[in-house]
């Protein structure tokens, strides 16, 4: 067993233990906090899989254990049958992995002593293999979260939903000029939105056209809100809550006159990294939304939100959170709606969106704004960009995207896109 296995898979069960503790925190922010930053480029990489696979299989691997076990041992122990449970019923060699198991097991201060439990439990997981595995259901999402979208989108449609979070997600890139050359490039495909998806990606800083700033990382979902938006050079635009930038370059790429704003100072240091990437140009500000001043032509709101859309690639989420923090969020929204809206000139549109998938930020958000706003109304002919399919449109005008649309060229984010126009003076 290399040094290299083991310590990459300490850190995933690591991780683990932290977004599955007394304190849950969410891998964004233990990856931010610098955890993994003495691990090797490659160590790194493995670790965040390892620790997003179990998460993303979870359920089954409890499923699978709890027959081996009398009653479940501490986290740590529990969290290192998981990985390796995960690691043997994707396919991987028994003698390998429940050596590196065992041998992590044995070098821990206070749970040597758990080393033949360990080696004992994953030989007979090793036995079943993966048919057991593939016998059992997708894993469902945890009742916080599945009774509110099931209340939303019906049981059918949760179940599908909970198996595109299972399935993970491919890597999409949006093209800075020529989408149908960077799929060439890339070998990706061309999707019906215009964003190219690559199913098996290898490291992204050393694909064609990365280096040379030709596209960046985006969900396709994510891409849409732009689309929508039809930046035109020349016009002033406002990007609120932009970091880490995946729109601002798609807006400074139609050639218009694109303001930044975000309030942390690290993703916006973000923003201005990608800007250069790519070679495009906004103004950036440091700033909370609701201190914006300024008028403009346009305005895109890309508002913080649950992320509930995000899961298939943020296994993570729904155990690091349990929807209390939702409801400031819902009325932070509601403000920036409102003081956005105060900064758009007569006639302008504003982009609504969150990677939501709760009609609280979305739908029910709009609605309560068109209550509050005499001027506001919503543009459903901005929905007409290449791609969109009718029933994704909602009651009110807005656009519904979830990750179980598109399953047979492999999902989308959820999202939740609107434009809101502006009434012209009389
Ligand atoms: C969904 S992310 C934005 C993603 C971005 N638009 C993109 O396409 O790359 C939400 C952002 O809102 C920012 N944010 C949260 N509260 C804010 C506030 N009070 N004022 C400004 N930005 C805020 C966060 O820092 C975060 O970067």
């Amino acid at each position: 067993m290399s040094n290299t296995g083991v310590q990459a898979r300490r850190s995933a069960v690591y991780l683990l233990d932290q977004i599955l503790g007394e304190d849950p925190r969410l891998m964004s922010e233990l990856l931010a906090s610098g955890v993994l930053d003495k691990l090797s480029p490659d160590d790194r990489a493995r670790a965040q899989r390892l620790a997003t696979e179990t998460l993303r299989g979870l359920e089954r691997a409890d499923r699978l254990l709890q027959k081996h076990l009398k009653k479940p041992p501490v986290l740590t122990i529990q969290n290192v049958l998981r990985v390796g449970t995960v690691e043997l019923c994707q396919g991987g060699a028994a003698h390998g992995v429940v050596n590196a198991m065992v041998n992590l097991v044995g070098q821990h201060n206070k749970l040597s002593h758990l080393k033949g439990l360990t080696n004992a439990v994953l030989r007979k997981i090793a036995a079943e293999g993966p048919a057991a595995w593939d016998a059992l259901r997708a894993p469902r999402l945890p009742k916080w979260l599945r009774g509110p979208l099931a209340e939303a989108w019906g049981t059918d449609a949760m179940a599908a939903m909970e198996i595109a979070h299972f399935a993970g997600a491919p890597l999409d890139l949006t093209a800075k000029t020529d989408p149908a050359a960077v799929a060439e490039a890339t070998g990706g495909t061309l999707l019906p939105t215009g964003s190219i998806r690559i199913t098996n990606p290898g490291q992204v800083s050393t694909m064609a056209g990365f280096a040379s700033g030709d596209w960046w990382v985006q969900d396709a979902a994510a891409a849409i809100p732009v689309q929508i938006l039809k930046p035109q050079a020349g016009e002033t635009i406002l990007d609120l809550c932009a970091a880490p930038g995946g729109k601002t370059m798609q807006i400074a790429a139609s050639g218009a006159d694109v303001t930044a704003v975000d309030d942390s100072s690290p993703r916006m240091q973000r923003v201005s990294e990608n800007l250069a990437r790519v070679g495009l140009k906004a103004k950036t500000l440091t700033k909370d939304v609701r201190a914006v001043k300024g008028t403009f032509d346009a305005i895109l709101l890309d508002a913080p939100c649950s992320a509930t859309g995000t899961i298939r690639r943020h296994a993570d989420l729904p155990y690091a959170k349990d929807g209390s923090e939702f409801g400031d969020l819902i009325e932070l929204q509601s403000a920036f709606i409102d003081h956005a809206w105060s900064l758009l000139k007569p006639g302008g549109r504003m982009v609504f969106c969150t990677c939501s998938l709760l009609p609280d930020e979305g739908e029910v958000q709009v609605d309560e704004a068109l209550e509050r706003h005499d001027d506001m109304s919503v543009d459903r002919d901005a929905l007409m960009v290449a791609g969109i399919q009718p029933e994704w449109i909602t009651t009110e005008g807005g656009l519904r995207l979830r990750p179980d649309y598109w399953s047979e060229l492999g999902g989308m984010d959820g999202f939740y896109v609107v434009c809101l126009r502006k009434a012209a003076l009389a």
